[in-house]
């Protein structure tokens, strides 16, 4: 994946993604990923949990840091959240692993991801398909941003699904979403977040949601913190919502998820 266009916030996160992923390949092969994901079970469902008929679905991130917030969390137990999310009605967990900027761990992951019984996305930069093997290995779903992968967006969704793995396919404006949409992607996140300026807008949701046709999953995504906010998505029949720092800055993580939803 060759990141020379990206925006430049995207750009260093990525690069240093690229960089890891070649030192981690160094030491596993692909060929040995892909062994081990033939002994597999299937995963636990992560696009049917997240577009189930019913009210407006709740993926509730464990995020402790970003870099347009800081530390968001600093003395999170990442298992105690999951646990904490999944008794206040989340469908699914989205989990940060991406280190340097966000100060995710994998291990993190997968301890939390022991302890609950929902699917769990692993949110972080994908730029070379063999993150996509990995990810297979630890999760039930991977994150795909059109604004790093571009028209390779289409191939990446085809490896995801061939390791049976659930993506969710990222845009935050038209162009992307065109992309987006002739990808095939069977779920598609629209970010409130420009992660060229980190303005956050639910407008952008609102103005995308038309696009999105009946059968494939809209989430909303980032910047929502209040009851008002989920009734916004509400309103244009989202299928669900991804909500991270709102939670994470409370007291009470799962409590805050309780309230927002009404419960
Ligand atoms: O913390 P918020 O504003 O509730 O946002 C959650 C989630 O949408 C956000 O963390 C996110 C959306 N897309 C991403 C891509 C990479 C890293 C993080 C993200």
């Amino acid at each position: 994946m060759t990141t020379t266009t990206l925006p430049n916030r995207l750009k260093p996160i990525c690069d240093r993604r690229a960089e890891d992923v070649a030192a981690a390949k160094a030491k596993r092969s692909l060929a040995e990923l892909e062994r081990a994901i033939a002994t597999l079970p299937p995963t636990r469902g992560f696009t049917r949990a997240v577009t189930a008929p019913g009210d407006l679905r709740v993926i509730a991130e464990i995020k402790r840091a970003s870099p347009s917030a800081g530390t968001i969390r600093a003395d999170s137990d990442p298992v105690a959240i999951a646990k904490s999310y999944e008794a206040a009605g989340a469908s699914a967990l989205s989990i940060l692993t991406e280190p340097h900027w966000f100060h995710g761990k994998d291990e993190e992951l997968q301890a939390a991801r022991a302890q609950v019984s929902i699917p769990v996305l692993r949110k972080d930069f994908v730029v070379d398909p063999w993150q996509l093997a990995e990810t297979r290995l630890i999760a039930d779903a991977c994150l795909l941003i059109v604004a790093v992968l571009g028209e390779a967006t289409a191939d990446y969704l085809a490896q995801a699904r061939a390791y049976g793995l659930d993506a969710l396919v990222e845009v935050h404006d038209d162009a992307e979403m065109a992309i987006a949409l002739k990808s095939g992607a069977d779920l598609i996140g629209v970010n409130n977040r420009d992660l060229t300026t980190f303005i956050i807008d639910l407008k952008n949701a609102e103005r995308l949601r038309p696009m999105v046709p009946p059968g494939t999953g809209f989430v909303a995504e980032s910047g929502l913190e209040t009851p008002e906010d989920f009734a916004r998505m509400r309103a244009i029949d989202a299928q669900a919502v991804l909500i991270g720092s709102a939670l994470m800055r409370a007291p009470e993580p799962g409590a805050q998820l309780r309230y927002l939803l009404g419960r």
